[in-house]
């Protein structure tokens, strides 16, 4: 098997870990907790009986893959509790210690899972280490995206928070007339897929990571949730009649044909129109990308087919 072995020496970040001013998701805790969007109401309807239990199952990533998208329709299942914001506590809270984690969980009975979600673990080079200590068994989920396709989206997301910020096209080269790409800008070292994957791998066996297409949880929901399920051994209870199509929004919905509650889709942070890229830049980010994803492949046994798309959204 292609494994590659000191990839993390060879791209340093810029910014540490990742994340640094491109920013995380939109759906941390703090922000969350100051009533920015949270992501569903499920937090709301969580029964106050039962027990806080530390989680059973992760959405690790990827940012920009479809992680909000993957937790609402999870939360659906009557087996799974998640908490709506992201804890982020492998990453920015770990001193807190694993109460303050666990007090973070929704109340759960037995037989259901306890989940998050924060897709900035993936990333975060302790986090494999301290997810092992907590739970050898844990099961994890990332949800990955073309990587040029989740670049321009997490660039898209800062352009809106900072309109100020360079163009794309600038940012994302050390040197444009030498071609030279700038993997440390997190924007498209998150997409170095094989990269994050070889550090996890140091801690976890493959069977215990499930890799969910971000490009099929939009085209075939259901389907996608049927392997989310398997995985999680849970029973097919979110299946096609979970989902709508809106034309309006130009993604899937959620609707709960057991309840007569009004259907949902995420909010306008998800799903934003993306800025238009200098075909140029992105056919040579394609040509950067290529070798990575092949070796993602390689190392999941999957293949994305990321380079069969014509089009980059
Ligand atoms: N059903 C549905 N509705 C809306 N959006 C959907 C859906 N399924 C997947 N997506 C894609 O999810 C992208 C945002 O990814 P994340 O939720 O992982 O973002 S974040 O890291 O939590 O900020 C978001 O990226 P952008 O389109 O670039 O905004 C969407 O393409």
């Amino acid at each position: 098997m292609l494994v590659p072995g000191l990839l993390l020496s060879v791209y340093p970040s810029r910014d540490g870990g990742g994340l640094g001013w491109v920013g995380g998701s939109e759906d941390a805790f703090s922000e969350a907790q100051s009533g920015a969007e949270r992501g569903g109401a499920a937090a709301a309807s969580t029964p106050d009986y039962g027990e806080k239990k530390l989680p059973q199952a992760l959405i690790i990533g990827v940012k920009k893959g479809g992680t909000r998208a993957l937790l609402e329709a999870i939360r659906v299942h009557p087996d799974v509790r998640a908490v709506g914001v992201e804890p982020h506590f492998f990453d920015r809270n770990y001193e807190k210690g694993l109460e303050w984690y666990r007090n973070v969980m929704p109340k759960t009975v037995e037989g259901q899972l306890t989940m998050e979600k924060t897709p900035s673990y993936f990333v975060t080079n302790e986090a494999p280490r301290r997810i092992h200590s907590m739970a050898k068994d844990i099961k994890l989920i990332v949800v990955v995206r073309n990587p040029v396709t989740r670049a321009i989206s997490d660039y898209t997301q800062t352009l809106s928070k900072k309109p100020e910020i360079p163009t794309f096209e600038v940012l994302a080269f050390k040197n444009r007339t030498l071609g030279l790409i700038d993997a440390s800008w997190s924007a498209i070292r998150i997409g170095i897929y094989a990269l994050h994957l070889e550090n996890w791998l140091q801690y976890f066996p493959l069977s215990q990571i499930l890799f969910v297409s971000g490009e099929r949880l939009i085209v075939d929901p259901a389907g996608e949730m049927a392997k989310v399920q398997d995985f999680l051994g849970l029973k097919r209870v979110v299946t096609e009649k979970h989902f709508y199509f809106n034309k309006t929004k130009g993604f899937p919905c959620l609707k709960k044909p057991e309840d007569s509650g009004a259907p949902r889709c995420l909010g306008k942070s998800k799903g934003r129109t993306h800025p238009r890229i200098d075909p140029d830049v992105i056919h040579r980010l394609r040509k950067f990308y290529k070798p990575f994803n092949r070796m993602f492949y390689q190392m999941t046994g999957q293949d994305f087919q990321w380079e069969q798309e014509e089009g980059d959204k």
